[in-house]
């Protein structure tokens, strides 16, 4: 085991596009999905410890901690379980580790956050604890916790079919300057699945050959998320932030996920920074975070 501290980022998951293909015999939906991850994110901290703890902070740690006490218990916690059970059984180490979690990233909103803390876990702590799991194993540990744990143990661009396990990176993706707003609602994923009505909408077609931002964001115009329109019809907010973010400015206008947060494109990050602002002046109420994707 180490003695040093380990920070690990946890970025947030952006769905650029979601297609809703179909559905498997046991309920989940097939999906094809162009995702990119932010520059923001939550952020998690290892360290050595006597025994195994777990806290949380940051400006969502409070509802979280609320919330998921009585309930399943943390995502964070269970990732931290499997993957010394993995370990172990192939005879190698995974001491007690001390584990702080910074929750930056609103609950229940479409962005991946418990997603990308189990997946910032798994890749943390095999750092941390100097395993060695081949990419397979690590994939399906991750698949365990929840099907966009894969995608989040790549945070970067990438094409997710399947129920989101099969997974194409898209290394020509631009970066994309953004702002991400969310009314600081929950939805509940399952919810909004249970919701749809059309489950056999076509796969995403041919993706852009060059890496120009102005050809994948008229390819990410054709798109959709097809569970943006069971998720308006549950919260009349996510029409009314998706029409601030026109109004500020933005390029194309999205929800991610299965909502609430929506994510506006920009021409540039100073243009993304000036409608973030504006947009938490008209709304103090919201989450409104200005970022950047990240390249692939
Ligand atoms: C909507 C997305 O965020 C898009 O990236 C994901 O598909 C959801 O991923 P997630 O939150 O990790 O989902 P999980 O925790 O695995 O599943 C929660 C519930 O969502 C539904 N679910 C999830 C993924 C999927 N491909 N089909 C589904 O129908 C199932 O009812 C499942 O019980
Ligand atoms: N570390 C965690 N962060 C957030 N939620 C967690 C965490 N651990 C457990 N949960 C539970 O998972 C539920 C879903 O939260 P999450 O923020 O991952 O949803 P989401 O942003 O909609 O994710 P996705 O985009 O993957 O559907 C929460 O309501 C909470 O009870």
């Amino acid at each position: 085991m180490s003695g040093e501290t380990m920070i690990e980022a946890a970025p947030a998951k952006i769905n650029l596009a979601l297609h809703v293909t179909g559905q498997r015999a046991d309920g989940y939906h097939l999906l094809d999905s162009i995702v990119a991850f932010a520059g923001h994110g939550d952020r998690l901290t290892f360290s050595a410890a006597e025994r195994d703890s777990f806290n949380l902070g940051g400006r969502f740690g409070p509802l979280l901690s609320a919330e998921a006490e009585g309930k399943d218990g943390n995502l964070i916690v269970k990732a931290r379980d499997l993957l010394r059970q993995a370990l172990e059984a192939g005879g190698q180490a995974a001491g007690p580790v001390a584990i702080t979690l910074e929750k930056n990233l609103p609950v229940a909103s479409g962005i991946g956050g418990g997603s990308a803390d189990a997946a910032a876990t798994l890749r943390g702590l095999l750092r941390f604890w100097g395993g060695t799991l081949s990419s397979d194993t690590l994939s399906t540990t991750g698949l365990k916790l929840g099907a966009d744990v894969p995608m989040c143990l790549e945070s970067r661009p990438l094409r997710a079919r399947g129920i989101g396990e099969q997974i194409d990176r898209l290394d020509t993706m631009p970066r994309f300057p953004l702002v991400l707003a969310n009314p600081l609602k929950a939805v509940s994923t399952p919810d909004i699945f249970r919701r749809l009505t059309h489950k056999d909408h076509p796969p995403i077609g041919t993706l852009p050959r060059s890496a120009a931002p102005s050809e994948w964001l008229a390819f990410l115009s054709r798109l959709r998320n097809d569970l943006e329109p069971p998720a308006r019809a549950l919260l009349p907010e996510i029409a009314e932030i998706s029409d601030q973010l026109r109004d500020v400015g933005a390029r194309l206008v999205r929800m991610s996920g299965s909502g609430a947060t929506c994510f506006g494109i920009f021409d540039d990050v100073e243009a993304a920074s000036a409608a973030a602002g504006e947009l938490a002046r008209r709304r103090p109420d919201w989450y409104v975070q200005a970022s950047e994707t990240q390249g692939g």
